[in-house]
């Protein structure tokens, strides 16, 4: 090649020198030799090398070219259409099932933060634990939301997009009780979902553990606090049948009461997760403990302070005793029926409600109740599903509060006549509303007197419904562990992002060439001198 140059290109240009340069030298003369072109002998010394016409047009090729690869940085760069990902859990809860549809950029599998709830779908009746006689009903349940997810989902997404279905306490409680109803159940279940177009998981019960720590997993990924390695949020979930707790505390490190140890590996970070889970303890079942104590007493009426004055209702013993929370507590020789009224009296609950608990054995260094170990709160805490709820409702959210207040609003609240309740509520269902006096009762005294919240530490809660648009709860957290999408160490970044690597590329390509242009002028005047002196 060298060889060709000296042969044909170097005679083209034979004001540079009589003599060809070294081989060496000859590229980097090319330019110089293309771009000035012969000058008139005469011209050699006045005449601008650089405003011959072979210039112009070099310079602007040059031009072109740094043009071209600012385009091609700026389109390769350019925002593409984003391609997604989907995932399907079913939260199948004991008082009802919902369906959460997330998303995620197709490329940012293992990225931090990025899977967020596209969409949610409340399944119509009751929880499928609910359908232990009818197990076929539970899986056409599920239906009218299914046809939903397959219009959130793309179609050509919908053979690689998981579906899950995990039941929780409601599915636990029929286990127990009947094991043959819950596996009916969850064939009932999986033949339905079976036949959608999404790529069916299975259905399977979570353990309390589990719901504990994936919705610490959820609550602290949507905070960005696991990509970040930031301190932890503590996570407090309150169903309809069970309740958890989880928190990172320096105090545990799983050797007091292991049982309660979870252990994570995520980012790069180790967290030793203290969770429990205290089945029956969620609002509905402990609405039927409390219920079960008041009827020992007096089998045929309940004067209940938890109620509000003037509510009065007859309820059945066979509805109230069918649930293994309370089965076996069941008066001897109780008739049908019950009549169950209000005095509206919080003091008077939060007495009664206490009943429910047993804050005296203990066999650990601490306890929360029932003889469960816990260590020591810490750290900031969410609270959510039924903790909102019922806050929310209550107007209760801000802890800013002293709780010596949100006492007396809920005492208030309490003893407002329930037809003033009614009618001041048109639009929330009976349900709802015979309960929330209650239920504030009941999450005052869990927090407090169970899991030791004090006046100042209950400011460190934040009921919370969602995390920058995903609810807060257990199902995230699950289908971020099925499909791998926390690694365990942190990921690899390269040490520029991708834009700003192709500009520094361009501008050091421009700034050599013009290095390049400018280094060559010496030994291009030299060239010029030799010719003339010759
Ligand atoms: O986790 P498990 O124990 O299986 O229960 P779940 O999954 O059914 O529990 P949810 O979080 O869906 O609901 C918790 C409770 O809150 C109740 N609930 C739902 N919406 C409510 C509202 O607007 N006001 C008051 N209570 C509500 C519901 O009936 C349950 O008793």
């Amino acid at each position: 090649m060298q060889d060709l140059l000296t042969r044909f290109l170097f005679p083209m240009c034979p004001h540079l020198s009589l003599s060809p340069p070294p081989p060496a030298t000859l590229w980097l003369l090319l330019p110089v030799c293309l771009s000035v072109g012969p000058p008139p002998l005469s011209e050699m010394k006045e005449k601008n090398p650089w405003h011959s016409p072979v210039a112009i047009i070099i310079t602007v090729i040059g031009v072109i070219v740094i043009v071209a690869l600012v385009i091609v940085a700026v389109l390769q760069n350019r925002p593409l259409a984003q391609k997604y990902k989907y995932g399907i859990v079913l939260d199948a809860g004991s008082s009802h099932t919902a369906l959460y549809i997330y998303e995620w950029p197709a490329e940012k599998d293992n990225n931090t933060g990025r899977v967020e709830q596209k969409h949610s779908c409340k399944v119509i009746g009751p929880g499928i634990s609910s359908y232990a006689s009818a197990p076929q009903k539970a899986g056409e349940s599920l239906k009218a939301c299914m046809k939903e997810a397959e219009q959130w989902v793309p179609v050509k997404r919908h053979p690689e997009t998981p579906l899950y279905l995990g039941a929780t306490a409601g599915m636990r409680l029929l286990n127990i009780e009947n094991s043959a109803a819950s596996d009916k159940v969850f064939e009932a279940v999986g033949e339905a979902l079976q036949k959608s177009p999404f790529s069916y998981q299975g259905a399977r019960i979570l353990s309390g553990q589990e719901e504990g720590a994936f919705g610490w997993v959820t609550v602290n990924y949507l905070d960005d606090r696991l990509s970040q390695g930031l301190e932890t949020t503590g996570a407090l979930d309150l169903g309809g049948a069970s309740t958890q707790i989880s928190f990172v505390s320096d105090q545990y490190d799983g050797s007091e009461s292991p049982s309660n140890a979870v252990n994570f590996r995520l980012y790069g970070n180790d967290y030793e997760l203290y969770t429990h889970s205290f089945l029956c303890y969620g609002k509905d079942q402990a609405q039927r403990l409390k219920l079960a104590h008041q009827t020992q007493s007096g089998p045929n009426a309940v004067e209940d302070p938890c109620q509000h004055p003037g509510y009065n209702t007859t309820k059945k013993y066979s509805v109230l005793y069918d649930s293994p929370c309370v089965s076996n507590r069941k008066p001897q020789g109780a008739p049908a029926t019950f009549l169950h009224t209000g005095t509206g009296n919080v003091k008077q609950c939060q007495d009664v409600v206490k009943n429910i608990f047993n804050f005296t054995d203990c066999k650990y260094s601490q306890c929360s109740f029932n003889g469960v170990y816990q260590p020591s709160l810490q750290g900031p805490f969410g609270a959510f599903s039924a903790y909102y709820f019922v806050t929310s409702f209550l107007n209760l959210t801000d802890t800013s509060v002293p709780l010596e207040d949100v006492r007396k609003k809920l005492e208030r609240y309490c003893a407002t006549s329930w037809s003033q309740i009614v009618q001041e509520h048109p639009g929330v269902k009976e349900k709802y509303l015979a309960e929330y006096c209650f239920s504030g009762t009941y999450i005052l005294t869990l927090l407090t007197e169970g899991y030791n919240f004090t006046s100042e530490s209950y400011s460190n809660i934040n009921f919370i419904k969602k995390i920058k648009g995903s609810d807060a709860g257990w199902t995230l957290g699950y289908m971020l562990n099925l499909t791998n999408m926390i690694p365990a160490e942190a990921p690899d970044s390269p040490p520029l992002p991708h834009a700003g690597y192709v500009s520094i590329v361009s501008i050091c390509a421009v700034v050599i060439f013009i290095l390049l242009l400018f280094s060559l002028r010496p030994l291009w005047a030299r060239h010029c001198k030799k010719q003339q002196i010759v």
